[in-house]
């Protein structure tokens, strides 16, 4: 497959199995998706792995960032649980006189985007989640975030069910965003 088919075909997968691609074999995918753009090579991210009970503390930390208790804490608490690797993509502001913090999270999200391409173009199920506590002190916590760290959500990861949906993507236009002075 070309990699312009490959790029075309990726798609997120919000329901996956319970596989996951092992710590060795996500190596070579990240070192690949650090080739993205870097000014002045700042390597401004991280990633971390969640994994087995890694995946219920952070939905502890869901439910304590709420303040909920009982059965909407216990559906809060499970929604990390919907894939058994979850990444967490950090960005990392570095200190710098030329490269300013955006053009630094946009290397970032560079890696994220990359990362989940390669997952995919790789044969696994990937979505990209924040949700509304990706901020949230005790989600902080948990991840050990410095105060120049940010969260940017994680990348759930999973094998493709045996029977994925149709694709029901609307054609693009690229005319619609691609103009010329
Ligand atoms: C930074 C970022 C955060 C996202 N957070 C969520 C989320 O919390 N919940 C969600 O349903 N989709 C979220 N999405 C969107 C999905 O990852 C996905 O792109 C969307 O469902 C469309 O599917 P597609 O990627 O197959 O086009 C997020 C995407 C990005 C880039």
């Amino acid at each position: 497959m070309s990699l312009l088919d490959a790029v075309a075909a990726r798609k997120s997968h919000s329901k996956v199995t319970s596989d996951a691609p092992t710590h060795a074999e996500l190596l070579p995918l990240v070192a690949a998706a650090a080739s993205v753009a870097d000014y002045g090579s700042l390597r401004p991210w991280r990633l971390i792995e969640l994994r087995d009970d890694a995946r219920s503390r952070l939905g502890t930390a869901f439910a304590e960032a709420v303040g909920l208790e009982g059965h909407h804490a216990e559906k809060l608490a499970s929604k990390p649980l919907r894939a058994s690797l979850l990444i967490a993509v950090v960005a990392v502001n570095k200190p710098s006189h030329k490269v300013l913090p955006w053009e630094q999270d946009v290397a970032t999200a560079g890696v994220a985007h990359t990362l989940s391409l390669l997952l995919h173009d790789a044969g696994w199920g990937v979505m990209w989640r924040t949700g509304p506590h990706v901020d949230a002190p005790a989600v902080r916590e948990l991840h050990g975030l410095a105060d120049n760290e940010r969260l940017f959500g994680w990348l759930y990861v999973g094998g493709l069910p045996e029977k994925v949906k149709p694709e029901k993507k609307s054609k693009f236009d690229p005319e619609s965003v691609l103009s010329q002075l």
